[in-house]
């Protein structure tokens, strides 16, 4: 694969986000992903970590600012053009998104949509190239004899990789997951965070991660970037994250004026 010099995939530039009913989603986040990172986002509930990552593909409309996603700016994008930017940029959700009672094959080729007219997807004609990289993309995780199996047959950890490989399918060079195991098992996710990692070096898709879990995001991560009431309070290297910076991401303002509070 060729590697373009200075590859920025993502960048936000100045972006606010403020939800109809007041809520503050992100305030002035400013920054850029290249290509090949892994990158994952910590910070408490309520941070902004679902609301950065649904941004960058338009699942959450910013109120201020602009994001650019391979070179153009999906945030003016029309149409066609929003349609084949989010084309490059696959999602994979804490709930699998699959549809439980369609075969594996079925969900992963779900990826290739994108690339056909609506009528031939209505009659579920996919070329045989599409059904060759749904199968290469099940067997990049490990199942692909699941392939005729329907997708409620599987464990939650099998569900999520199905996701996966539908993204691999999709051939987006962007991966976002939002808390992609949330709810999965300490072993299945250290199985599903394992295929992220090694999709990640062996096709150098660039991946955004939301995590709940410190422990995870310094395992996995290349870069970590900390989020507090809609900003960025901390981004850099792993290395870096050191405890005193998770202790800073993870400090509830209120609950210090709580505490304070209760001393006077
Ligand atoms: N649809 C919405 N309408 C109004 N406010 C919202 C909406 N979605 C999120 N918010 C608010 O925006 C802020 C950021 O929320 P967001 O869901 O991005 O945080 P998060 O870090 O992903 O949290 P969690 O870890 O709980 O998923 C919060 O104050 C939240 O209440």
């Amino acid at each position: 694969m060729m590697m373009k010099v200075g590859n920025i995939l993502i960048e936000f530039k100045h972006v606010s986000k403020i939800y109809p009913n007041g809520a503050r989603g992100l305030k002035d986040i400013h920054l850029h992903i290249d290509k090949g990172e892994f990158v994952v986002i910590v910070g408490l509930s309520g941070a902004g970590k679902s609301t950065l990552l649904r941004s960058i593909n338009r699942l959450h409309m910013i109120t201020e600012g602009e994001i650019i996603v391979n070179q153009k700016s999906i945030t003016r994008a029309k149409g066609k053009e929003l349609y084949e930017i989010r084309r490059d940029i696959g999602m994979i959700f804490q709930n699998f998104n699959l549809v439980r009672r369609s075969s594996v094959m079925r969900n992963v080729l779900s990826g290739r949509v994108g690339y056909h007219s609506t009528l031939r997807m209505v009659l579920g004609l996919f070329p045989n190239r599409d059904k060759e990289l749904a199968l290469e993309a099940l067997e990049r995780v490990g199942l692909r004899e699941k392939a005729y199996v329907r997708a409620d047959q599987l464990s939650g950890g099998q569900q999520q990789r199905v996701s996966i490989a539908r993204a691999l399918a999709q051939e987006a060079n962007i991966i976002l997951a939002d808390e992609p195991v949330a709810s999965l098992d300490p072993l299945t996710t250290r199985q599903v965070m394992d295929d992220l990692a090694r999709i990640n070096q062996e096709l150098h898709i660039t991946m955004v991660v939301n995590l709940h879990s410190v422990e995870l995001a310094k395992e996995y991560a290349t870069r970590i970037i900390g989020l507090r009431d809609g900003e960025v309070v901390f981004d850099g290297a792993v290395s870096e994250a050191t405890d005193e910076v998770f202790e800073q991401i993870y400090t509830k303002e209120d609950k210090k004026h709580a505490k304070m509070r209760v001393a006077e």
